[in-house]
């Protein structure tokens, strides 16, 4: 193993979690699927893949990670949601279904399946600063929108019409679409140089 192969999960309760592994691993991290919490002790960071965030929600407690995946938001291990993921991760979730709980960690307010039945899946391009050039070409599917994004959260990316799909709080990072599935790497790569600065 190469110093560079640094570990990093990715929550396989659900959802396209083999995507993500692969993009990371691409990067030359260690990427490794976390079902339990002796495996996510082992890592240094965490994407939340996208997939239905109402199903990770029960089964992350069902598996008895629920407690452990907020323990590690709060100690500052950089975590990654996207989509279902990004659903996780926010503070307040709104169209959840009946008990539906999040882990928490980024002060926003999500909205699930916001783009309504006709823009159920749609891509665009965005401008993310943070990034760079090129505009990052997004894939959104049942996509959430960050609805409110409150003082401790930074909006990285709005849609035409301004709603947010991108944020970041420290060393949470959460996108409304799936760079995973583009071949776009940008949003992998600035999740490990957080994972790398904290080493
Ligand atoms: N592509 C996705 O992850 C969709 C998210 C899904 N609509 C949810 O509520 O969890």
């Amino acid at each position: 193993m190469t110093s560079d192969a640094v570990p990093v999960g990715v929550l396989a309760l659900q959802g396209d979690f083999r995507e993500h592994l692969a993009v990371l691993a691409s990067l030359g991290a260690d990427a490794r699927p976390i079902r339990r919490e002796s495996e996510l002790a082992e890592v240094r960071g965490l994407v939340i893949p996208g997939g239905e965030s109402s199903v990770m929600d029960k089964l992350s407690r069902a598996f008895g990670l629920a407690d452990p995946l907020k323990d590690a938001i709060r100690s500052g291990m950089p975590v990654y949601g996207t989509c279902a993921g990004l659903i996780m991760l926010a503070d307040r979730i709104l169209d959840g279904i009946p008990g539906q709980q999040s882990l928490g960690g980024l002060d926003v307010a999500v909205r699930r399946n916001a783009f309504g039945s006709q823009l159920d899946s749609f891509e665009t391009d965005l401008d993310i600063p943070e990034l760079g050039e090129p505009a990052m070409h997004a894939v959104f599917i049942r996509a959430p929108i960050v609805e409110e994004t409150g003082p401790a959260a930074t909006a990285l990316a709005t849609v035409a019409d301004g709603r947010v799909v991108a944020v970041e709080q420290g060393n949470l990072l959460g996108t409304s679409f799936h760079p995973e599935i583009t071949g776009d790497t940008r949003f992998h790569e600035y999740f490990l140089r957080k994972v790398r600065a904290r080493e």
